[in-house]
């Protein structure tokens, strides 16, 4: 199956002299969720930036959907939903204008935004703070705003950094069941997170990136072939291969 998130021999970073990424490689199909993970500083916002449009790449390329970020800013920027690790609203818009403001931007209409904001609050025990500013909610409420907003739009691509991390297990559960019915309904993913069991778990395919390169990429089982160790879990292999690099 063609990728629908495709980057190759991307290269880039900061500064021209100093690349942080090397020759990244690799793609993300429809109906599947694929895990990039690495230590701190591998490189995984930096590559996330360069998939949302926000860096250009130094050589090489990110597609999606066959598209070029500089081919077509806003039908390239329509055919995803970001979810960032650290959530950015707009003090001065209630959780409900937060929503309205993504549906505009993604061009649904008022009966389909109406539906599925409703149901986007209720799983994720939102409905009483509809009318609530960004200044009375706590952190985890926060980053449910921007879960609801992704989920919202209903992009092809979900693009998505540390989305678990100071969610209570209720929103976790609710943001992995939402996900993985996205995924079947036909959504790619790529989801960067240091929560490997959950990644293991969830995702169809990983990425290792360290220093800034893939050092490992394939399926649980196929990662597992490649070092040599059939009953390896997926931190088992994180280690394995980031040791081998370091020495
Ligand atoms: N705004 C920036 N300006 C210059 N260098 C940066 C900037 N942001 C990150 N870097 C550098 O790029 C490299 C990769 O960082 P990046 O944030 O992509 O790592 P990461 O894998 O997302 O790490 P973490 O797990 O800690 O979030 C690091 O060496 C970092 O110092």
């Amino acid at each position: 199956m063609a990728n629908m998130l495709e980057i190759n021999e991307l290269s880039g970073g900061y500064t021209p002299k100093k690349p942080v990424l090397h020759n990244v490689s690799f793609g993300v199909q429809k109906q599947e969720i694929v895990g990039l993970i690495g230590l701190n500083g591998a490189g995984k916002s930096t590559t996330i930036k360069h998939v949302l449009g926000l860096m250009d790449p130094q050589s090489g390329e990110v597609k999606i959907n066959g598209l070029r970020f500089a081919d077509n800013a806003d039908q390239y920027r329509r055919s995803f939903a970001y979810i960032p690790e650290t959530p950015l609203l707009y003090d001065e818009l209630t959780l409900w204008e937060h929503l309205e403001l993504t549906s505009v931007a993604y061009g649904i209409d008022k009966s389909d935004f109406e539906q599925r904001a409703e149901t986007l609050l209720k799983e994720f025990n939102m409905t009483k703070m509809k009318k609530w500013y960004p200044n009375h909610f706590s952190k985890g409420m926060r980053q449910k705003v921007m879960i609801m907003s992704a989920f919202l739009a209903e992009p092809e691509l979900y693009v998505v950094d540390e989305p678990i991390v100071g969610l209570d297990p209720v929103g976790i559960q609710s943001f992995l069941n939402w996900i993985s019915e996205m995924k079947k309904k036909g959504a790619g993913i790529l989801m960067s997170t240091h929560i490997l069991a959950t990644a293991e778990r969830y995702c169809d395919r990983f990425v290792i990136l360290h220093q800034g390169k893939v050092v490992l990429t394939g399926t649980l089982d196929e990662m597992r072939l490649a070092i040599g160790k059939g009953d390896a879990t997926l931190d088992d292999i994180y280690i394995e291969m980031t040791k081998d690099v370091q020495e």
